[in-house]
């Protein structure tokens, strides 16, 4: 298969590393420096930009009817809009806030517990996500992931950064030089805790889930998520 990179920071070149060993050709790179670019000889494109220029790169391969996967965090207000432009071109889209495995299945267990802690409020629930100092968003984009599923369950109707509004659940968002991505959930009441995590100790777990879904997504019309490619939830 021939893949685009639409962004070659850290996961660009770590997914160009796992696709050349899956026997992938690599045929476009694109970063800051590149001024101008075709998608004519591109199978599948991988986005893993910036939260400003994500949109315009997934948009793009609408327009050039090149199935697009996308793992860029924080553009997500547009990601309805985004929606109705791949159906309107009847395009390819798959958008994960995290490829790996093994945080798709940190995600079921998250919404298993969180439907078992529904009908306990003596517990209040806070959250933890630790990365890198170059990351650009906060809260990561698998914690709002996380968030989102436990909201659904719980009596926090939203999330937030401020640990003083504690009507909401709080995310405390950490930043620590070379963590590759850690996320964890904790239920504490008066008597006890329950928490759940995930630690990521590389990127090549979020690259090997991107290559996978590209590979999985070739020839397929429509919109999908990693429940689709790893066929669970
Ligand atoms: N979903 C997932 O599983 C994961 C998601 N991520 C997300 O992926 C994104 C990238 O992460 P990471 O690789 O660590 O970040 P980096 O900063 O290392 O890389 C970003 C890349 O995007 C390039 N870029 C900037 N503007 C554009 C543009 N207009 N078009 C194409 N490329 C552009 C940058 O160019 P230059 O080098 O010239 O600055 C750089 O190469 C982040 O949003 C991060 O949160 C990260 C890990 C896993
Ligand atoms: O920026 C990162 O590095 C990561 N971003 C994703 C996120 O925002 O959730 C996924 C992973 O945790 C690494």
């Amino acid at each position: 298969m021939k893949i685009g990179l639409l962004g070659y920071g850290k996961m660009g070149k770590t997914i160009e590393k796992i696709a050349l060993a899956r026997q992938h050709d690599i045929v476009l790179k694109v970063d800051t420096n590149t001024e101008t670019y075709t998608l004519d000889d591109v199978d599948v494109a991988i986005d893993f930009s910036t939260p400003d220029a994500a949109v315009d790169n997934i948009l793009k391969c609408f327009s050039h009817n090149v199935p697009v996967i996308s793992g860029t965090t924080g553009w997500l207000q547009h990601y309805d809009e985004v929606v109705a432009m791949c159906k309107e071109r009847d395009g390819t889209f798959l958008y994960a806030s995290n490829f790996s495995l093994g945080v798709n299945i940190f995600f079921e267990l998250n919404k298993t517990l969180s439907k078992l802690m529904a009908n306990l409020p003596e517990y209040n629930i806070s959250m933890e996500e630790i990365h890198h100092t170059q990351k650009l968003d906060a809260p990561s984009g698998t914690a709002i992931s996380l968030a989102e599923d436990i909201i659904k369950n719980s009596k926090y109707g939203t999330w937030t950064l401020d640990a003083a509004k504690t009507k909401a659940l709080h995310i405390d968002a950490k930043r620590i030089e070379n963590v590759p991505g850690t996320h964890e959930v904790l239920y504490t009441s008066n008597v006890d805790s329950i928490s759940i995590k995930h630690t990521a100790h590389s990127r090549e777990g979020f690259a090997l889930g991107a290559v996978i879904a590209a590979e999985w997504i070739a020839g397929k019309k429509g919109v999908f998520s990693m429940k689709d490619v790893l066929n669970i939830g």
